[in-house]
């Protein structure tokens, strides 16, 4: 899309019935009915990488249908994300469910085509294994990114059953390949009981803080917010957001599932609360629909990628206004 060129955005709900036709995120077009996107919004079936719970492999397409509802205009960021730039959906990668060190190479390679041409990131998941690629896909082109891990769990883990790839491991990964910049990483949301405190040591050592879901409820959104901000600076910041990060209350679909967790809320108040940091690409993963119930984490997980969207839209269409 050229400058002066409007973006296409979603179907006119007002004139389609909003539970017509095929799903796309927000019923936006398809890329290839544009031909290239400012925001790519793409689905990764993928969920190999479990450990207890499958079924996140049909997240992507839950949270498309789910995400019929969103409306053009978000008041919360004052901003109409598909008019300030194209948004589109670029369908899903078709990743290996039987391998998967081949389905992680795949998605790699995937993400530098759609980086390469241009175009940020917005994934829907999968597990979180796929986090992996999609950041040396992110780091090829930006360097060490800041990384805002949003989840119960802090994935920092070695590996399970000798595997290496797996929803639980994908930051240690990362850090060792040194594709995370160590001074902004930050696990937010943490709770819930681990192997040993030697897991708390060694993820402190690989360079993460930690602000537990404990903290959000004491300190509140604003503050958090805040914090995170100045840590992450003008570096190119990564979101990645497990959304079991989330209350079971507030998203019951997802693999493994841990008490006491951030309301929906208070992540999407956090969220609006980062709107000026650089965020080059993103992901929402771990939604499980099997263990939904009308659609409650599919929203959640929705609206979440509604957000990111906007802080992205939002950045394009300033850095084309300043040029
Ligand atoms: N949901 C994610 N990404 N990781 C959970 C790993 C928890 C475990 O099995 O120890
Ligand atoms: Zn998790
Ligand atoms: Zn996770």
């Amino acid at each position: 899309m050229s400058s002066n060129e409007q973006p296409r955005g979603p179907v006119d709900s007002s004139r389609i019935p909003r539970y017509a036709g095929p799903a796309t995120f927000a019923r936006l077009p398809r890329l290839d009915e544009v031909g290239r996107a400012d925001v790519a919004v793409v689905g990764v079936p993928f969920d190999s990488g479990v450990s207890y719970r499958p079924g996140a492999r049909f997240g992507g397409n839950a949270i498309r249908e789910a995400s019929r509802l969103l409306r053009p205009y978000n008041p919360a960021q004052d901003a109409s994300p598909f008019a300030l730039a194209q948004v589109a959906d670029a369908g899903d990668i078709a990743a290996n469910p039987f391998n998967i060190n081949e389905a992680v190479e795949t998605i790699e390679a995937a993400a530098d085509d759609l980086l390469g041409t241009g175009a940020r990131m917005m994934t829907l998941g999968g597990d979180h294994t796929i986090a992996l690629p999609l950041l040396r896909s992110v780091a090829k082109k930006h360097g060490p990114v800041a990384l805002l891990h949003f989840d119960a769990h802090l994935d920092t883990w070695d590996t399970y059953f000798g595997a290496e790839y797996t929803h639980g491991t994908p930051f240690r990964r990362a850090v060792e390949e040194g594709i995370l910049d160590t001074e902004a990483l930050s696990h937010v949301g943490t709770r819930g009981p681990l192997y040993g405190k030697q897991d708390l040591t060694d993820d402190e050592k690989m360079g993460f803080g930690i602000v537990t879901s404990a903290d959000i409820y004491r300190r509140g959104a604003d503050e958090v917010a805040d914090q995170l901000r100045q840590r992450i600076g003008d570096r190119p910041l990564y979101i990645s957001i497990d959304i079991d990060c989330l209350d079971p209350a507030h998203a019951p679909g997802t693999g493994t599932p841990e008490a006491g967790g951030m309301t929906s809320r208070e992540l999407l108040e956090i969220l609006r609360g980062l709107a000026s940091c650089n965020l080059v690409s993103a992901d929402v993963v771990e939604v499980a629909p099997a263990y939904d119930h009308a659609e409650i984490t599919s929203v959640a997980a929705s609206h979440t990628a509604y957000e990111l969207t906007t802080i992205m839209s939002r950045q394009i269409a300033a850095a084309r206004k300043s040029q």
